[in-house]
């Protein structure tokens, strides 16, 4: 696998390094070790699908708080999406911007997000397939999200979103201090 950084430390863009013969080909998708020789103590305790029957469905922006914060890696197991990372430490140099990166079955590739992180997708495809690999078992009841049209994260989108969920479009805008200090709701 390919790690490759992004502008948002510990947000990495992943691709594959196929072994390509006749048939196709074969490549590792998830290693304990390589992760780590690249920095990232990530172990895969739970894994999750979700199924995105419209183009321009839009999931996100989700995190959650200490002691349930989640790292996770995203994959695109049919179709394609734009995936999103917003920094969301207050002691980062990078807080409150945020990285993209399309995704897609086809390329196989992946994005890693650390704890500390918001995550979101828009689909770019009818009929997109996304794998999510967690750090942690889920916990209901500790999901915690921003808008996706905050303005004081300013995401670009590539489109609008044609379907979304109540919840995501109920999430808290963000009230950012002049002195730029963690948001009053974060
Ligand atoms: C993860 C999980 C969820 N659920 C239930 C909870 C909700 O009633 C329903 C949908 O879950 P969630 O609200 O997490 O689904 P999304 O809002 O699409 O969020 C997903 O997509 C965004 C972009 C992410 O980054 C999240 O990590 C990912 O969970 O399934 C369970 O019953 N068990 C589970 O393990």
């Amino acid at each position: 696998m390919r790690f490759t950084p992004t502008k948002i430390a510990g947000v990495f863009h992943i691709e594959l390094e196929p072994h390509r013969d006749e048939r196709g080909f074969f490549a590792r998708a998830y290693c304990t070790e390589e992760f780590a020789q690249a920095g990232i103590d990530f172990v895969s305790t739970q894994i999750n699908l979700s199924r995105n029957t419209a183009q321009h469905t839009l999931r996100g922006m989700h995190y959650q708080d200490a002691p349930y914060a989640e790292a996770k890696v995203i994959r695109s197991v049919r179709g394609a999406i734009y995936d999103v990372a917003v920094d969301l430490r207050p002691d980062s140099a990078t807080y409150l911007q945020w990285t993209a990166q399309r995704l897609s079955a086809e390329r196989g590739d992946a994005m890693f997000i650390p704890e500390g992180c918001a995550h979101g997708f828009l689909t770019l495809e009818a009929e997109t397939d996304v794998l999510y690999q967690m750090g942690r078992p889920y916990v209901p009841g500790q999901a915690r999200g921003l808008r996706y049209d905050d303005p004081a994260i300013a995401i670009a989108w590539p489109a609008s979103p044609a379907v979304i969920g109540a919840q995501d479009l109920a999430w808290p805008l963000l009230q950012v201090a002049r002195s730029s200090q963690k948001p009053s709701s974060l």
